[in-house]
This record gives structure tokens, sequence and C-alpha cells, in this order.
């Protein structure tokens, strides 16, 4: 029979209870190490991997009133708090053992024991020794994914009146637990601050979970949301919690929030309102403990007024309103924009040496930036990779200038209105690209997700 690979700690001052416990465990796992006592219990810690260790209450002879048990038990818990600590006692211990459970103990086994009791309680501890391992390991893939995706989203840029003006009231708002509403075009920064506001917040050490509202078809809205049990509808493979319960003790950020459909609009009210979800198949209301932070490009307070949006959803979800003002209004935060994208691209492209020609910078100070800080990050990035020489040129940036546009197709651009540009703009990026949406995307300096967005909203 292949034997559980795992190492058991017999601790216990009578050899003959070890020898007992040795020969009957030494059968079901590979390695079992007995000793007298618990004075070695430090180094054996460290040098073996031990996975559970079964701890006598009582070692002084004459004593049962389980003190030294209890201070073992502190101990090695004091070490590791994943421990699998079995405690060991005779009848008369009950309430000694009961209490030891309550200091952390796994559970305990009465002498004379019962072999199959005996094993069944090492395989449980066993079974909660590798779930503790595998949650520990998760938690650390899960911080380092953390890392990476902070790393991706940088400090907040900018020094323009409008921006320091926003940061006040970030700092106001960031350690409270008030809902916030994020205002701004496409490609302002919205994620980015509700990043910021996540990281200077109280459960900052908790996950950021980030869910874009416009992508989510109306089938999937409650699963993802609110989560599932199994067998609730034909995919339903095995339960799933959803993403209120996924942000528990950290950030939950609601991404293009304007989209959501008005039926879906009350059912995210009363979730907010009651903190509590249910998931999809399942009678169980589960509170949740999560910030919430919300954002939208749409101009959500007209819709209140068009009927398109809940004006007590918006009332809920606005407790604070932050609005990004668009690039183009806060021209001073360009040459930061530019400086900071400049530095991050140069090192990885290896470029170290490369200049913005003055030509180029001329451009990239008057150019009118509809994509925003989305725009400028990729129209540098492509710079630094098609530059062949020591300075970028306006030409390697391939900035399509609203003049430009207008001049090479007058008729179109009769007014300035700006849905109008726009329309006009993500046409002619399509017809460059041939209906590519992940080039024309990228040209406009969009995520695929908002430019589909725009397909539907210009009816293109
Ligand atoms: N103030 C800022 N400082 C540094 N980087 C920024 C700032 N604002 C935006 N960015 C960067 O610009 C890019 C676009 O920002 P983000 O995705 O937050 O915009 P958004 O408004 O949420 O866009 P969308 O509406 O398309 O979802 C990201 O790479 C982000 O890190």
């Amino acid at each position: 029979m292949t034997k559980i690979k795992a190492t058991i700690l017999i601790i216990d001052d009578d050899e003959d209870v070890l020898l007992s416990a040795k020969l009957l465990l030494k059968k079901k796992y590979e390695t079992v190490i007995t000793k007298s006592s618990p004075k070695e219990i430090n180094q054996l810690i460290s040098k073996e991997n031990i996975d559970v260790i079964i701890l006598d209450m009582n070692y002084r002879i004459g004593f049962n009133d389980g003190k030294e048990g209890f201070y073992w038990l502190k101990h090695i818990l004091s070490i590791n708090k994943n421990m699998i600590v079995i405690l060991m006692t005779a009848y008369g211990e009950i309430e000694l053992a009961v209490n030891s459970i309550k200091l952390g103990a796994f559970d305990f086994i009465l002498k004379p024991w019962s072999n199959e009791k005996f094993l069944a309680t090492i395989n449980a501890g066993l079974e909660l020794s590798k779930s503790n391992h595998k949650i520990s390991i998760l938690k650390s893939t899960n911080a380092a994914l953390q890392k990476n995706i902070d790393e991706k989203f940088g400090p907040i840029i900018g020094n323009s009146n409008e921006i320091k003006q926003l940061m006040t009231i970030v700092d106001k708002v960031s350690a409270t637990d008030a809902n916030v509403l994020i205002l701004g075009e496409n490609g302002t920064g919205k994620q980015h601050l509700a990043r910021e506001i996540h990281k200077r917040s109280n459960q900052k050490n908790g996950p950021f979970i980030h869910v874009d509202l416009g992508s989510l078809s109306e089938s999937l809205f409650e699963s993802e949301l609110f989560g599932h049990k199994k067998g609730a509808f034909t995919d339903a493979f095995e339960d799933k919690p959803g993403r209120f319960e996924m942000a528990e003790n950290g950030t939950l950020f609601l991404d293009e929030i304007g989209n959501l459909p008005i039926n879906l609009q009350s059912k995210l009210l009363t979730v907010i309102q009651d903190k509590k979800v249910s998931r999809l198949g399942e009678g169980i209301e589960r509170s949740f403990n999560a910030r919430l932070l919300f954002a939208t490009n749409a101009p959500i307070n007209q819709w209140v007024t068009e009927g398109k949006f809940r004006q007590d959803l918006l009332f809920r979800i606005n407790t604070v309103e932050i609005e990004i003002p668009p690039l183009r209004n806060r021209p001073d935060d360009i040459i930061d924009f530019v400086n900071y994208f400049f530095n991050i691209f140069k090192s990885k492209y290896h470029k170290a040496h490369l200049k913005l020609s003055s030509e180029a910078l001329k451009e990239l100070k008057t150019h009118h930036w509809p994509g925003n800080v989305r725009e400028i990050q990729h129209t540098i990035e492509r710079g630094v990779i098609m530059s062949d020489g020591h300075e970028i040129t306006p030409s390697d940036f391939n900035l399509v200038s609203l003049a430009s546009v207008s001049n090479s197709d007058n008729s179109e651009f009769d007014s300035l209105n700006l849905q109008e540009v726009e329309k006009l703009l993500v046409q002619k990026a399509l017809d460059k690209h041939k209906g590519n949406i992940s080039k024309a995307a990228k040209d406009l300096g969009l995520t695929r997700a908002a430019l589909y967005r725009r397909l539907e909203k210009f009816d293109i």
C-alpha cells in the first residue's frame, strides 16, 4: 500500500504511547517522528517539513492540569499559526481538550485511542494543512500579481490646477468608505484614479476588483457580479463567488456604470443599499464588506433627466463625485505626460539617448488629444518605436490633427461639434485600417471595448 506523503510528529513522555502510535502511523504516512519532550520543537519545526503535530497535554509526573500542553500549543502556533496541532488527552481531561481547541488546536484524541478515529483525525488535519498551504501560495501569487498591476498604474502625473484640486478631493475621500463616482472622457484616467484611491484607502492591502459593466451582457451580469450556485444555469458547473464577494476587504470598481440597462440598475441599487448579495440559484444572503467606486464617461446627470439612468441609484453612488477634465482643458499637464511616457518607453525599447525634436514637441503640445492620456501614451510609444535616428520627428507619431483631417476632407468638418468630429475620426480610423478593430482602436488611443461602444453609439 502506498503511504501518504506527510510528516507526522508525535510528542509524549510515555515511551509505550510513542511506540504504539509510531507502529500504527508508519504504516500509513511516509515520515513519523517521535519525541519524548517538546523542548526541541523549534529546531524540529525549522528543519522538518512537518504537516501534523500530535502533542500530549502533560509532561510532569503527577500533573494533569494540561498547563504544559497549553504552553507548547501557544508556542507552536506563535512559530506557525497554521500548524495543525492535535492534542492527546485522557478521559478525565476533556474540558482541557475543549479549551485547547479554543486556543487554536485542530482537534483532540482521547487516550486510549481507537485506531480508526486516530487516523481519521490525522487525515482531516492533513486535508486542512494542504488547503492552508494552497491558500498561502494563492495569497503570495495574488500579492505578486497585484504588485505587477500597481506598477503598471504608477503615480498620478499632472501638476495643473485642475489636477491639484482633484487631488485634494482624493486626499479627503480616500480613507473614508464613501461611494465615489469618477466622471471623465475616455482615457482621462478614471481607472488610474480609482486605483489611486484604493492605494490610499484603509483597505489598500485587500484586492482591487475592476468590472467593466460595458462589456457584460445582461445574461452574464448577475452571475459575474453576485456569483452563482452549481447548477443555477446550464454552464454553472461549480459554485462561484461574484465580484462583490471577491472584493471582500478591498475595493470594487464598477466601470462604465452608465452602460447598465435600466432593469439591472434596480438590482444593483438593492445590493448597494443592503450591502448583501445572493448568488444565483441560492437563497442565502451574504453580507459583503467592500469599498465601492464607480466610473462612467456618459453624461450621467443628463441621463437621469432623460430617464435613462435611475436617480436613486445615482444618489447612492455619487456620495462624492470627481470629474477628471479632458487633457485639452489642462494643457499644462501635456508636457508632464510626454516626459513621463517618454522615459518609460525609452527604457522599454532600449533607446536611452533618444531625444524629442522641437517640432515633435510642438506638435505634441498643440495636438487636441481626443483620446486623452491613453492617446498620449500610445503616441509616445509609437514615436519611440518608429524613430530611426537620435531624434523623434513629427512623422514618427503619425498624429491625425483635427486641422489636417479638416483640410483633407473639408466638407466633413463644417461644424466642430465634438460628437461629430469623434464620429468622423472613428470612421477614418476604420477606413485607414480596413475595418480592423484592434488596429483602429490602438490608433485612436481607445480600448477595443471603448471603440465598440462608439460604433454602437454612432451607429457605424
Ligand atoms: N494622471 C495620470 N497619471 C499617470 N498615468 C495616467 C494618468 N491618467 C491616465 N493615465 C494612464 O493612461 C491610460 C488610460 O487611463 P485609464 O485606463 O485609467 O483611463 P479611463 O478613463 O479609465 O479610460 P476608459 O474610459 O477608456 O476606460 C492608463 O495607462 C493610465 O495608467
